[in-house]
C-alpha cells in the first residue's frame, strides 16, 4: 500500500507482447483478416441498429447553465457519462489537437513505428494496451501520451516536433482544469466538499493529479459489422474526458444489455466515470462500460484524456458517502496498483477489489464480470 512508483513504470512488470510490424498497415487490407473478424454469436445488439428510443442517450449539458450540478449529478448516477458543451475549452484547441493527431496517423506506417511504445513501457505508437485481452485484432491505432511527448514526437517530425509539443501541453492544462472543476461540481452533488479529498492539493487544483492523452483512429474498413475499433472496457481513471470528430463510433452499454450510441455534437465533449471515480463515491457514479465500432466510409478519430490522482494517494470510498447500510464495497487503492490489477484481470478489475456484495441484491449495473467481452 502507498507505492509511490511512477505512473510511467506502472507495466514493467506486465508486458504486452503483440507483434505490431505487419498488423497496422490498414490502407494495405481490402478485406478483413480472420484476425480482425469479431463475429460472435452472444454479442449484444448494437441500439443504433434496433429500435433506439430518442430520449435512449446520455444527457447534453450546458456547463454555463445554473442547473449544470444538478443535470451532472443525475447523468453519472444513471450513465455514468455526459455530453458537455461551453465546457471553456477553445474550440480552436479541439481543431489542433485533432489535425496533430491527423497528421500523426497519416505518417507512413514504418515511420510511425519509430515511436513505438516498447512492450513494457506506457507512452508512444501501437495498439491499444488493452488488446491482449481480446481473442481478435481491433480496427484502431494508438498513440499513448504519458508526461512529454518531445523524444517521441522528434523521431516523428524531426523539423516542427515543438509545435506538436505546444498543442499537446495546452490540450493538458486545459482539460486537467476542466477535470478539476467537473471533479468537485460532481462530488459536490453527493455533499462531499474540498476537506473530504486530501489528495486534491492544498487549492483543490488536483495540481498533482497524473493523466494520459490517448490518440485513437479508426481507419475506414471493409467490412465494419464484423469488426471492432476498442473492444468493450472501461477506464481506470476518475474521469475520461473524449473527444470526438464528426463520425459517430463510441457507444455507451446501457444497463448492461444494449449499446447507445453517443452522437458526435461539434464542439462537445464527452466526460465519463472511471473506475477509481466509482471506487470513490462507493458506487454511486458507476464507470460506463464503452466501446468503438467503425465503419465503412469515414476514417474515425478520437482524443481520450484518462485523469487520475497523484501517484501516492489512496482511493478509497469516501467517509461521508457510508453508513450502517452503506458499507464500503471497495478496498483502498492507488491508481499505480489498479492499473496493474487492470493488467491482471481487465473488466474484473473492479470486482477484484470489490469488499462485499451489493445489499439489493439487485444486477448490479456495472458488475463487469456480466459483460461478455470476446
Ligand atoms: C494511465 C493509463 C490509463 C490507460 C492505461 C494507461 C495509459 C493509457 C490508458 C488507456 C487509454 C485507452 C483505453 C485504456 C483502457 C487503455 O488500454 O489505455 C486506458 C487505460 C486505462 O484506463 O486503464
Ligand atoms: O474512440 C472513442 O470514442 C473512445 C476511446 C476510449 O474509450 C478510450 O480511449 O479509452
Ligand atoms: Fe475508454
Amino acid at each position: 500500500m502507498g507505492s509511490n512508483i511512477k505512473i510511467t513504470e506502472v507495466f514493467k512488470s506486465h508486458p504486452v507482447h503483440i507483434p505490431i510490424h505487419k498488423n497496422l498497415d490498414f490502407d494495405s487490407l481490402h478485406e478483413l483478416p480472420d484476425s480482425y473478424d469479431w463475429i460472435q454469436p452472444d454479442s449484444f445488439p448494437s441500439s443504433s441498429l434496433s429500435n433506439n428510443h430518442l430520449s435512449d442517450s446520455i444527457p447534453l449539458i450546458d456547463l454555463s447553465l445554473p442547473n449544470a450540478p444538478q443535470l451532472i449529478g443525475n447523468a453519472f448516477r444513471t450513465w455514468g457519462a455526459f455530453q458537455v458543451i461551453n465546457h471553456g475549452v477553445p474550440i480552436s484547441l479541439l481543431h489542433s489537437i485533432e489535425s496533430s493527431a491527423n497528421s500523426l496517423f497519416s505518417l507512413p506506417p514504418p515511420h510511425k513505428l519509430k515511436a513505438a511504445r516498447p512492450s513494457d513501457g506506457i507512452s508512444g505508437y501501437g495498439l491499444v494496451r488493452i488488446s491482449s485481452f481480446f481473442p481478435k485484432r481491433m480496427w484502431s491505432e494508438g498513440f499513448t501520451i504519458v508526461g512529454s511527448p518531445l523524444e517521441h514526437f522528434r523521431k516523428l517530425w524531426p523539423h516542427d516536433y515543438t509545435r506538436y509539443c505546444d498543442i499537446v501541453e495546452e490540450y493538458d492544462r486545459e482539460m486537467k482544469s476542466l477535470c478539476g472543476r467537473l471533479m468537485w461540481v460532481a462530488l459536490g452533488e453527493l455533499g462531499i466538499t474540498r476537506e473530504d479529498v486530501n489528495w486534491a492539493g492544498p487549492n483543490g487544483d488536483f495540481k498533482t493529479s497524473n493523466a494520459a492523452t490517448q490518440l485513437n483512429s479508426y481507419p475506414v474498413c471493409p467490412d465494419p459489422d464484423r469488426a471492432m475499433g476498442l473492444g468493450a472496457h472501461t477506464d481506470t481513471s476518475l474521469l475520461t474526458i473524449v473527444y470526438q470528430n464528426n463520425t459517430r463510433g463510441l457507444q455507451v452499454l446501457r444497463e448492461g444489455n444494449r449499446w447507445v450510441t453517443v452522437e458526435p455534437v461539434p464542439g462537445a465533449l464527452v466526460v465519463q466515470v472511471g473506475d477509481l471515480l466509482h471506487i470513490l463515491t462507493n458506487g454511486l457514479y458507476p464507470s460506463p462500460v464503452h466501446q468503438a465500432v467503425v465503419n465503412r466510409t469515414r476514417k474515425r478519430l478520437s482524443v481520450a484524456y484518462v485523469f487520475g490522482p497523484p501517484e501516492s494517494a489512496e482511493i478509497s470510498p469516501l467517509k461521508k458517502l457510508l453508513g450502517p447500510t452503506q458499507p464500503p464495497l471497495y478496498r483502498t487503492v492507488t491508481w499505480t496498483e489498479y492499473l496493474r490489477k487492470k493488467a491482471e484481470h481487465f473488466n474484473n478489475a473492479l470486482s477484484s477489489v470489490r469488499l462485499c456484495a451489493p445489499l439489493t441484491g439487485l444486477l448490479d449495473v456495472n458488475d463487469h464480470s456480466q459483460v461478455k467481452v470476446g
